[in-house]
């Protein structure tokens, strides 16, 4: 059930959607595609889906050259995030409808939407209409139709884009743990790297029609290629020369070795108190700490501090990346 993708590129007129893109995407995960607005994620999930095809290069599904076949026989699952449900159905019809279509026995069909309506949570929902859904139980639905048919692949195009913080998080959660109980290999598009460190098995960076980086949370977030994945993943602060995590530098003020500076600006985010020092170079370095440090510390605007790299910090020595490169 894996995804091997090779060589394949897009263009739109001129403009280069996907750049020569090599991608094996492995059979039973979740992988995020990850990357900022424009960069070509949705074009290549299209690409997967055979919504839209690749001018050049090959898609592989589960070891069938599907390069040429059409959406219907890829045996594909799509969610996109805004779902088109059929309005005059129920939720229990809806997700039926894969079944019904392929000509399943009624008491097969009820027993698979039964299956699926508990899965996806929607149990005493069966008999309502799409539009007596939140936002949230509709896009359930959509994965529970998405399933039915039991594809090799769960194709899902920013799926929770459209809702709200909360009701995200919580589909979030939902998700990872549908996809722990049916492992059907789930390809996601997100440019949200919160949603995506959170939720896949696998990350895949993609911007500017190439990919960055594909790896684990982890090693993307601790061993990141770039300066762009370092950058998209988390924030970024830089000491001297050295890009850093603003939580893997320390702050003392009892002398000893370390850049000397002075706190510029103290601002409380939640949980995090985020401080800003300024270098006797002016350069601004942003340092994360608990409520519970800074208090320990106690320092506020003005305390003269050190700062340095937290002992066990990865600092991967990063390439410049071009598209960062100042214009000129
Ligand atoms: N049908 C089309 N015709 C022309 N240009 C297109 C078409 N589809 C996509 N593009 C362009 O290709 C580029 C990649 O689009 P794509 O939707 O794949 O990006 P994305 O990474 O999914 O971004 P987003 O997160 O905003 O959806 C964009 O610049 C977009 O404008």
């Amino acid at each position: 059930m894996s995804i091997e993708i090779s060589h394949v590129g897009k263009r739109f007129a001129d403009f280069v959607a996907l750049d020569d893109v090599s991608l094996s995407i492995k059979a039973g995960r979740l992988t995020a595609l990850l990357g900022p607005s424009g960069g070509g994620k949705s074009t290549l999930l299209r690409i997967i889906a055979g919504l839209e095809r690749a001018d050049t290069g090959r898609v592989e599904i589960d070891g069938v050259d599907a390069t040429r076949l059409p959406p219907q026989q890829r045996n594909v699952g799509f969610v996109f995030q805004h779902y088109a449900a059929f309005k005059h159905l129920s939720v229990r019809r809806n997700v039926a409808f894969g079944l019904e279509i392929r000509k399943r026995s009624k008491e097969e069909i009820r027993r698979r939407v039964d299956e699926l309506l508990a899965l996806v949570h929607l149990g005493q929902f069966g008999d309502r209409l799409p539009t007596q859904l939140s936002g949230g139980q509709r896009q359930r639905m959509a994965l529970a139709r998405a399933l039915a048919v039991e594809p090799t692949v769960l194709l899902l195009d920013e799926p929770f884009g459209a809702l709200d913080a909360k009701v995200r998080k919580e589909l979030r959660d939902w998700l990872r743990r549908l996809h722990d109980e049916v492992h059907v290999t789930t390809v996601f598009v997100t440019h949200d790297q919160e949603e995506a460190l959170e939720v896949a098995d696998e990350i895949v960076v993609i911007n500017d029609g190439r990919v960055e980086q594909v790896g684990a949370p982890d090693d993307l977030y601790d061993r990141p290629a770039n300066e762009f994945v370092m950058r998209f993943l988390g924030p970024v602060t830089q000491l001297g020369d050295q890009l850093v995590r603003p939580h893997d530098l320390q702050l003392t003020t009892d002398g000893g070795d370390g850049v000397p500076g002075r706190i510029t600006r103290v601002t409380r985010i939640g949980f995090e108190i985020r401080v800003e020092v300024t270098t006797a170079d002016g350069q601004p370095v942003t340092v994360t700490l608990t409520r519970n440090e800074l208090l320990a510390l106690g320092i506020g605007i003005g305390t003269d501090v050190r700062l340095r790299i937290a002992p066990n910090t990865p600092t991967p020595t990063l390439p410049p990346t071009p598209t960062l490169a100042p214009a000129h």
